[in-house]
């Protein structure tokens, strides 16, 4: 009987911590995936993703805590959880002197019911370069072959470490596209990604990382809906007094709203955004011989979670 049909997450990991020299950068962090369902590991550059992923495939040994994959040991289990478990690096991680199609043949031979490759080179579109060796793809081709060597063995669970980054969005929608099909035949997909459009889409459950640990984890209904919050989103000249904009849309008894321009000439109001907030804001604007080009309100995304959670500084 297969291990997934034993145990309820087909990873597991309790309380991990890896430390290089007197630093852990993975410091305490649990995190669960089940079977047939999509886990978005999110965070910051540097949060400590990668590390647990690798961590999770055996490719390094946690300094603290458990990692089980498919109820088994990454590092002492690894020749029977090799067949069982699809891995993509962020680098690619794949040999580079041989032409990418044969690659792909010699990976689909060490498993016992390997997915057609016909079928994989058509959906991930890998045939027009089939004949090129890997270290002369481009980033994105050798993405996508990579994400083919992961998946050609029919994995019960697959890590995609940022499995579209570098991608178009013809490419993009393709990797979507399987992903979604993994889940839907059972695979436990545990990606990372920097791209919130990305894990709004995909993930049944997002993990939110940073400084090693989870800070936020659930659906991502659950993440974007625990505030009753809302996004007032404005374009207008660059430059406006922010300080000024907050006095101005302040009520009595109510918490001050978060009025930030994130780029040049576009603002955010977050907060208890009312009606009156946007009758304040455009008599405001009006009587500084302002135009508001665009003026939005809705709920926060996750790319509005995410930032409130780790900050708008840069790693
Ligand atoms: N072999 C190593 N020796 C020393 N430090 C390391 C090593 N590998 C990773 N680190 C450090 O561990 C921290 C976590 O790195 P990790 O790659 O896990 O982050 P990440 O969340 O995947 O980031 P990114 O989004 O940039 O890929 C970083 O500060 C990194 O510099």
């Amino acid at each position: 009987m297969p291990a997934t049909e034993l145990v309820e997450h087909a990873v597991e990991v309790t309380g991990l911590v890896k430390r290089y020299g007197d630093r852990a950068v993975v410091d305490g962090l649990d995190l669960v995936a089940r079977p047939g369902a999509v886990t978005a590991v999110l965070g910051p550059n540097g949060a400590g993703k990668t590390t647990t992923i690798e961590c999770c495939e055996g490719l390094r040994k946690p300094d603290g805590g458990a990692v089980r994959v498919l109820g088994l040991d990454p590092h002492e289990d690894a020749a029977a959880l090799r067949p069982r478990v699809g891995v993509m690096l962020q680098d690619g991680g794949l040999p580079t002197g041989i032409p990418a199609a044969q690659m792909l043949e010699h990976v689909a031979r060490m498993y016992a019911d390997p997915r057609s490759l016909d079928e994989l080179t058509e959906r991930l579109g890998l045939a027009s370069f089939g004949r090129t060796t890997v270290r002369r793809l481009s980033g994105g081709q050798r993405q996508r072959l990579a994400l083919a060597a992961a998946v050609v063995g029919r994995p019960q669970v697959a890590f995609l470490d940022e499995p579209s980054a570098g991608m178009d969005p013809q490419s993009r929608h393709a990797v979507w596209d399987l992903v979604r099909e993994l889940r839907d035949e059972g695979v436990a997909v545990v990606l990372t990604t920097h791209l919130m459009d990305e894990a709004e889409d995909l993930a049944d459950h997002v993990v939110v990382v940073d400084g090693g640990r989870v800070i936020a984890q659930g659906s991502v209904r659950d993440l974007v809906s625990s505030s009753d919050d809302r996004t007032l989103r404005l374009d207008a000249p660059a430059g406006l007094d922010v300080a000024a904009i907050t006095a101005a849309l302040a009520r009595p008894g109510i918490a001050p709203l978060d009025v930030a321009e994130v780029s040049p000439g576009a603002y955010t109001v977050v907060g208890a955004v009312e009606p009156s907030t946007v009758a304040s804001l455009t008599a405001w604007l009006a009587e500084r011989g302002a135009l508001a080009t665009r003026l939005t309100v809705g709920r926060r995304t996750l790319e509005d979670v995410f930032l409130d959670l780790t900050g708008r500084t840069l790693r």
